[in-house]
């Protein structure tokens, strides 16, 4: 068979290469310096250095890779990644070192987005009236300002590279205190600010740091009116498009505005004593309703109808039987390409695993044995509560239900690398990052299809 010259750029690739199956950390070091983009290159093999050091049981050369930002994500033809190749060769200590380190492939999930949470609730104040009065008018306590349930914000200046575009527009008394008296504003106590680096040093050491209290406003007035508060600032109220604004604040505001938002839905949609039908007033910092009807069964005891909804659902990663593919669906509201976990509302009586049996039977007709918890996330559209499993097929026939589903299929864990690895392609689109869906489908090509 002929062979040809390597050119220039392939000689220096599979001498890096080579450096890595020998061990040898200076040579690839050296390589590294003065060519770092050789870091994620494949050769002819089309396996990366981190995975020939790792089947080669090179320690230090993987040690070395991953310190200089190596992508652990790529996968052979065989669909293993650095961390698959060591497990299967026996390298325990490197298969470790390569299951520890890092964010994102440590098989423990990163925090998800709309999970941090920035204030501390401090549920126990919301009954507490006169000291709920004091922070009202206390002039460090912070208002947001909805309208009606969409958040007030400004354009994010400061970083334009950087996927957090809409910043809450913060108020203080004065600013909003004239809203207070319109019978229907809603005011929403959401925490205290947590101690943090930008918390008043002198006053913290001294003990005289009071923590700044949090309230969402939510009002009906006109917002036009409401956006003249700003004084010239470029502000507007998102109107929470899923795909557009739901996703683009930073990950300490995110929190607050799934708190507020879905507390704020729930007052818009349930203004009625849903037992009775009499009206109802605002309790205990906006996280309560009570009926205004004395005969009204809802005030004797405690009710669900009081407080506000959350709605769970279960989202999961089917793994295929072979556990080398899994099972994603699309519905038509979907851009084209885009494939998501399979998810379902959990009904009265049931528990997470048989809603998850159910919903992946009902939506694709595969059948469901073992089931795995692994995390959650709230999603405030209007108020999920989403509960993330690994579940493990024990059929593969597809037969989608097309109400809900417009297609479903097995992916492999390559073609989810690689989609992960390269971001979108006309084939597969995975859900955006901040998704629990895309997290869940990052964890479980990160941790091998083992359960
Ligand atoms: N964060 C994520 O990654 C992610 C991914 C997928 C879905 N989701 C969310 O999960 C939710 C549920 O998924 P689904 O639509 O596939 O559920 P689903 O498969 O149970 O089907 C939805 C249908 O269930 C019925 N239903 C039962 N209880 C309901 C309730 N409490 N609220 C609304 N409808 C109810 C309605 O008829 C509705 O049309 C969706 O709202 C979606 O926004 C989030
Ligand atoms: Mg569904
Ligand atoms: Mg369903
Ligand atoms: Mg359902
Ligand atoms: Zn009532």
């Amino acid at each position: 068979m002929a062979s040809f010259p390597l050119s220039a750029k392939e000689e220096i690739v599979e001498r890096f290469l080579d450096a890595a199956v020998r061990g040898d950390l200076p040579q690839l070091r050296m390589l590294l310096t003065h060519t770092p983009s050789l870091i994620n290159q494949t050769g002819y093999s089309g396996w990366t250095a981190l995975m020939l050091a790792a089947r080669n049981g090179h320690y230090n050369v993987v040690e070395a890779l991953l310190s200089h930002g190596c992508d652990k994500l790529p996968v052979n033809s065989s669909s293993q990644t650095a961390y698959d190749i060591a497990k299967f060769w026996g390298h325990s200590h490197i298969s470790n070192l390569l299951a520890q380190t890092d964010d994102r492939c440590s098989g423990v999930l990163p925090e998800l987005y709309f999970c941090r949470e920035t204030l501390d609730r401090q549920s126990d104040k919301r009954t507490d009236k006169a000291w709920l009065e004091a922070q009202q008018s206390d002039p460090n306590t912070v208002y947001l300002l909805f309208s009606n349930i969409n958040p007030m914000v400004s354009r994010c200046e400061e970083d334009k590279s950087s996927e957090v575009l809409n910043k809450l527009c913060r108020f203080r008394y004065d600013g909003v205190k004239d809203l207070f008296q319109k019978p229907t504003t809603k005011l929403i106590f959401l925490g205290v600010e947590k101690m943090n680096s930008s918390s008043s040093c002198s006053q913290v050491q001294e003990g005289s740091w009071e923590p700044p209290a949090w309230f969402a406003i939510g009002t009906d007035e006109d917002a036009t009116e409401l956006l003249k508060r700003c004084r010239g600032k470029n502000c507007f109220f998102t109107t929470f498009s899923p795909k557009i604004d739901l996703l683009t604040f930073s990950e300490e505001e995110a929190g607050i505005v799934a708190h507020a938002r879905s507390v704020l839905v729930w007052h818009d949609r349930y203004s009625f004593c849903s037992t009775c039908g009499s009206g109802t007033s605002l309790e205990e910092g906006g996280h309560k309703r009570r009926c205004l009807n004395s005969e009204c069964r809802s005030l004797k005891g405690v009710h669900n109808t009081c407080y506000p909804r959350v709605d769970p659902v279960v989202i999961m990663l089917v793994v295929h039987p072979d556990r080398n593919q899994c099972l994603l669906g699309r519905k038509k509201s979907f851009p084209v390409g885009m494939f998501s976990c399979l998810a379902g509302f959990i009904e009265p009586g049931e528990a997470i695993e048989d809603a998850v049996r159910r919903e992946v039977e009902e939506e694709s007709g595969v059948k469901v044995g073992l089931v795995r918890y692994i995390c959650s996330q709230p999603w405030p559209m209007p108020s999920n509560l989403m509960i993330g499993c690994l579940a493990i097929a024990t059929s593969t026939n597809i037969k989608v239900d097309q109400n809900e589903i417009e297609e479903a299929r097995w992916f492999t864990r390559q073609q989810i690398a690689e989609s992960l690895h390269r971001g979108a392609n006309p084939a597969l689109m995975l859900p955006p990052s901040q998704t629990i869906a895309h997290q869940l489908i990052r964890y479980w090509i990160c941790k091998n299809a083992n359960l």
